[in-house]
């Protein structure tokens, strides 16, 4: 009886090894999806999770279904914390419970306060990128629309903290909204608030091709910028113009808060670098730097600068195609006589902070 030759019988061991070790991956990569896929499901339908009134809940609703070995799975884009209350599974909090340290929701001590249509998201993904900033996923509007609900309600929007992190929150509108600051003081007269700006001709362009995109047939933008459409007079009452006219906001906000207690962060400078601005914000914040460089590529296909990983997912990805919207093309006079408009605002918006923001 002739006996197989050792190298066969040990090239027979290394590939039943292989085909082990692959199944055991591969089951337990499906489970893991299975089993994460039906906690959100169980979880939506239970109505726990709020859902982002932004670009994040646009793109979670339409996410496309596909049925993978006989299970429905929802393809969600990776958009970080696009849900409410997400932060208890991180495995960093996991293993700090077992080591006895229980995370706790906080007030938020900074702000996101505006400006609608000029960053804000990026702005917000981008600095949650570091360890010690932890923010609300979605707009919690409390100042604005739920400031009726007391400050339990508030805290329970929060995301959990451990000692020496910071709770952030954004909602675009707390800065054109003329109850927050008093409100917003009266809570922390410390908070530190932060302030994207982004040349308001462009942010009223923006505002309106989102409109525009929600609400089909909607008139010109030419013929709503202005007083019976003669671009002639700027219409003011219109909200994506009034938006726009950042001094007349803040100087409500400074009856409040003194300047040291606001940064203003350049929306164009997000785009153009992001790092060199969000080291600001560290600064700002007394963080170390770091979110750096090493975290952002540019994405050619969106004409943005993404994130190569972030506290939710571990590979590349970019915002929501709610954010880098294509804008329409508007005529030029309209532009020049919009730009023409602003310019005393915005001279006195760079008066005050003691920046050029450089807009034309
Ligand atoms: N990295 C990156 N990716 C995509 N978009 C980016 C980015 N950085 C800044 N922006 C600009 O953000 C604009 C949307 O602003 P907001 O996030 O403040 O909008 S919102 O008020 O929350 O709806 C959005 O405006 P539009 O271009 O008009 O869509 C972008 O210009």
């Amino acid at each position: 009886m002739s006996s197989s030759p050792w190298w066969t019988i040990t090239l027979n061991r290394t590939i039943i090894c292989v085909l082990i070790i692959c199944i055991v991956y591969f089951s337990y990569t499906f489970n893991s999806c299975l089993v994460s896929s039906i906690n959100r499901a169980l979880r939506r339908e239970s109505g726990q999770l709020v859902k982002a009134p932004d670009a994040t809940t646009t793109s979670t609703t339409e996410a496309p279904e596909m049925r993978i070995l006989g299970s429905i799975v929802r393809v969600v884009p990776l958009i970080p914390g696009s849900e409410c209350n997400d932060s208890e599974t991180f495995p960093k909090y996991r293993f700090l419970q077992t080591q006895g340290v229980v995370p706790s929701r906080q007030l938020p001590d900074t702000l996101i306060i505006g400006v609608k249509k000029s960053g804000t998201r990026a702005l917000l993904e981008f600095v949650r990128l570091h360890p010690d900033v932890r923010a609300a996923g979605c707009e919690v509007h409390f100042f604005d629309r739920h400031y009726g609900k007391g400050l339990h309600w508030y805290r329970h929007h929060m995301p959990p903290t451990i000692e020496g992190q910071i709770t952030m929150e954004k909602t675009p509108s707390y800065f054109i909204t003329k109850e927050v600051p008093q409100r917003v003081h009266h809570m922390n007269p410390n908070m530190r608030l932060l302030v994207v700006v982004r040349d308001p001709v462009t942010r009223a362009i923006s505002d309106y091709t989102q409109a525009a995109s929600k609400k089909k047939g909607m008139k010109r933008f030419e013929e709503l910028a202005f007083v019976n459409g003669s671009l002639g007079v700027v219409d003011t009452k219109w909200a994506p113009v009034k938006i726009g006219v950042y001094s007349k906001h803040l100087e409500r906000w400074l009856q409040y808060f003194p300047l040291s207690q606001f940064l203003f962060v350049s929306g164009e400078r997000l785009i153009e670098d992001p790092a060199a601005e969000i080291g600001r914000v560290q600064d700002f914040l007394g963080l170390k730097r770091v979110v750096t460089e090493k975290h952002f590529y540019f994405n050619a296909t969106k004409g943005f600068p993404c994130l190569l990983k972030s506290e939710s997912s571990s590979s590349p990805h970019c915002l929501g195609k709610t954010k880098g919207r294509n804008h329409p093309v508007i005529e030029q006079n309209a532009i020049s006589r919009l730009r023409e408009f602003y310019r005393p605002f915005n001279m006195k918006f760079y008066q005050i902070t003691g920046i050029n923001f450089g807009w034309p």
